[in-house]
């Protein structure tokens, strides 16, 4: 008898039986192995996994040689000796400690951020804060070579055709709620106070002040000091970059290595560029601010690294490459971002929101960890607080019309006159009489003298109305040199992290992204409901014919339909964009829950378009989207997505919101979200509390404090060697991260 299994491969092969029932060959038949019954435990066992074998010798080197100690410690005080100081000597079964102690003072801790470099030594009380940019000598500075900022019409009649109609009606009605605002919490408003803004600032004139006049001039970088001017490899990098004149001979240009928390791929022609500029903006910074002159002493220090929340996994491998190829660090340890903010404010569980410059990340921390789903990144900080100011100042006939962010005095100036004036406190909103002094390179300084009313608040309220600032340029050049990180196993699929609360921001500007999230290996993961029980996991073809009601899963689109199925846990309404409502986890509506296991899920609807879809091109079209939305309303996305439905744990992250970052030292920054976050959960007003980090401490240094922390943690086992990244390249990180990789 010819059994089934063979009866099958013969049809496979198109074989056909004789009459008489013979085979037509003799070749013995091939059972498959029953795949429900094999085991393997290849890759399951710790011995296997090079890091984890080294680092479990380590330790056993360590107690043998403690053990040692110990007994030579006894030995000579059994003979009348004075004992050997032995630090860890511990009882019988003490633990040991995970890893060698490591010097605090050879451990460098670097946090670059899109305008900020901290670098400092673990026993630092403080970093060194090095703006991040570096000026090489080239044919045009980057005034010359990009159009002006804030963007506008020079050559247009009217301030709205000069700065758009769309933005200056979006501005008129941003001052005619403010006004409406304040009326309401009885703030003495007069009708005319812009109108006295505008006629004194047409007719103001600038006062010039011969140099010698003036006391504050300033120290522009001498480009002639420096050995050869003339070779390209001639930098200057932080404020010194930023204080060479735009008309220097030879001219220099700037260059940001990372903007909006990633590589800046836009302003650079090639990687190499960006990478080299990467790794000189740090080598310098190590020497200069450091005092680690010789790169030959560098191999006795170890490095933290401080990476973003959501990091580009091509970002950590070029830095782990920098840091042990060229900077030859003995050993390298990542950390992101939030989870060092809590060490720095000695916090254990809180909601982390961090304003940069060019980015706002806000995360949930429990316990030292990181809760992958409650990410969000958004593209905005107090850059475009700067700008955005600028461009209200611009519009109310700023006597300094020329003004352009591109130039590097003119940025400077824009910066002072924001960290000035700005403020977030509407008692502090009346027209005021301020003047400033315009300070460029082989020119007399001008003083302005100017008036501002509601420029002031509006600008930064812009957190919690993104389509005010300037978003037109932040998604260009974004993958145009760094291409996105694919699985090892599977070339095809897309594995960079994800976040279902950044997803859900996401769907909140392009709904159809809901449907194209996807796990970290591209599989189609379960999803969970937002109450503690679980559902049937979720799986592609099931999903169709899922009879509605018999979960709290979301109902799938009717056949045919394009509709996507809402977000998972999208807090608030579609009100961000102008559409129809997202549906409020508040309101009692039927979110899309997130998943269960801690990871993104995948959201497909059959019969539309996005079933047939590739990772790679959901992946793309994700990219395209830019992640920006209502400051409020994304902490809330960020705090029910960490919670997945547990009321107590909202309730508890709500009590624990703290913000760091530089665009958060706003005044009053802290209050103003404490009030709109109460605004929309009055049912648990009095449980919100927005806090800053530690009262003395710098926000802006809070991360690069954690992470000096967290350097000297004796049982930090996330050390990454010289000798395992030679061996086994990037890979090294999934086992060394403390977090998913
Ligand atoms: N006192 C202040 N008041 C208002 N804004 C401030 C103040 N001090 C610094 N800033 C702003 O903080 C921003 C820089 O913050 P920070 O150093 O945290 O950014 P970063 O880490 O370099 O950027 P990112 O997080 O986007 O990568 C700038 O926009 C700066 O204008």
């Amino acid at each position: 008898m010819v059994g089934k299994v063979s009866e099958r491969v013969l049809l496979r092969e198109g074989l056909e039986r004789t009459d008489n029932g013979m085979k037509q060959t003799s070749w013995p038949d091939v059972v498959p192995i029953n795949q429900k019954n094999y085991y393997t435990d290849y890759m399951k066992r710790d011995d296997q996994i090079l890091s984890l074998r080294l680092q479990g010798e380590a330790n056993r080197d360590r107690l043998v040689q403690s053990a040692k100690d110990r007994d030579r410690a006894l030995n000579n005080n059994a003979n009348g000796e004075i004992p050997l100081p032995i630090d860890d000597l511990q009882g019988e079964d003490g633990p040991a400690p995970a890893t060698t102690y490591l010097d605090p003072s050879k451990i460098i801790v670097i946090h670059p951020g899109s305008q900020n470099l901290r670098i400092g030594f673990a026993s630092d009380a403080l970093p060194k804060t090095v703006p991040m940019v570096l000026a090489t000598r080239y044919s045009q500075t980057e005034a010359e070579m990009y159009e002006a900022l804030p963007r506008r019409q020079f050559e247009a009649r009217t301030a709205d055709q000069q700065y758009g109609e769309e933005w200056s009606k979006k501005y008129q009605k941003m001052c005619l709620d403010l006004r409406t605002d304040m009326r309401t919490n009885k703030r003495k408003v007069l009708p005319n106070s812009k109108d006295l803004v505008i006629n004194f600032n047409r007719r103001t004139e600038p006062e010039v002040i011969s140099q010698h006049n003036d006391p504050l001039q300033v120290d522009w970088t001498d480009v002639n000091a420096l050995e050869n001017p003339d070779s390209i490899s001639s930098v200057f990098i932080g404020q010194q970059a930023q204080r060479v004149p735009d008309d220097s001979d030879p001219k220099f240009k700037l260059w940001w290595p990372l903007q909006h928390g990633q590589f800046n791929e836009d302003d650079y022609p090639a990687k190499a560029h960006m990478f080299n500029d990467l790794e000189t903006l740090l080598d310098r910074a190590i020497r200069w601010e450091l005092g680690l002159k010789r790169s030959t002493e560098w191999k006795q220090y170890a490095c933290v690294f401080v990476i973003p929340d959501l990091y580009d996994k091509k970002y950590v491998e070029q830095v782990l490459h920098q840091c042990v190829e060229w900077f030859e660090f003995n050993r390298v340890s990542f950390i992101q971002e939030s989870m060092a903010a809590t060490f720095g404010a000695g916090y254990t569980q809180a909601c982390v929101v961090d304003v940069g410059a060019q980015k706002t990340s806000i995360t949930c921390v429990e316990d030292g960890l990181v809760l992958e789903d409650s990410r969000i990144n958004l593209k905005f900080g107090g850059y475009d607080v700067t700008e955005t100011f600028v461009k209200m100042m611009l519009y109310d006939n700023f006597p300094y019309q020329e003004i352009n962010l591109r130039r590097r005095y003119d940025f400077l100036l824009a910066e002072e006159l924001k960290i000035k004036y700005c403020t977030l406190s509407q008692a502090n909103i009346s027209v005021q009489n301020y003047d400033f002094h315009l300070r460029a390179p082989n020119q007399p300084t001008h003083k302005y003298q100017f008036k501002c009313y509601d420029e002031v608040i509006l600008a930064p309220m812009g957190f919690y109305d993104p389509s005010i600032f300037d978003n037109s340029t932040k998604l260009r050049g974004r993958r145009k040199l760094v291409d996105r990180s694919y699985n090892a196993y599977d070339v095809d699929v897309p594995d960079d992290p994800a976040s279902s609360a950044q997803l859900a921001i996401l769907a909140l500007i392009q709904p159809s992204v809901t449907a194209t999230t996807m796990s970290f290996s591209g599989v189609p993961l379960d999803i969970a409901t937002p109450s503690k029980e679980k559902t049937q996991p979720f799986n592609f073809l099931s999903r169709a014919d899922a009879t509605p009601g018999t979960s709290n899963a979301p109902s799938p689109a009717p056949e045919g339909a394009n509709t996507p199925v809402p977000a998972p846990y999208i807090f608030g309404s579609r009100d961000v964009n102008g559409g129809s409502p997202a549906p409020s986890v508040r309101n009692g509506g039927t979110p899309a829950p997130p998943p269960a296991n801690g990871s993104s899920s995948m959201l497909a609807v059959p019969g539309t378009d996005l079933f047939q879809r590739s990772p790679k091109s959901l992946a793309i079209e994700r990219d395209s989207v830019l992640p920006t939305a209502p400051l409020d309303i994304a902490i809330m996305t960020s705090i029910q997505n960490a919670a997945k439905g547990d009321e107590k744990k909202v309730r508890e992250l709500l009590g624990s919101i703290m913000v760091i970052g530089g665009g958060a030292k706003i005044p009053h920054f802290a209050p103003f979200l404490e009030e709109k976050l109460k605004g929309r959960r009055p049912d648990l007003a009095e449980r919100i509390l927005v806090s800053r980090s530690a009262r003395e401490m710098d926000e802006q240094v809070v991360v690069w404090k954690g992470a000096s922390v967290f350097a000297k943690l004796p049982t930090n086992d996330s050390w990454i060697t010289n000798f395992e990244y030679k061996m086994l390249g990037s890979r090294v990180v999934y086992h060394k991260a403390l977090w998913q990789y």
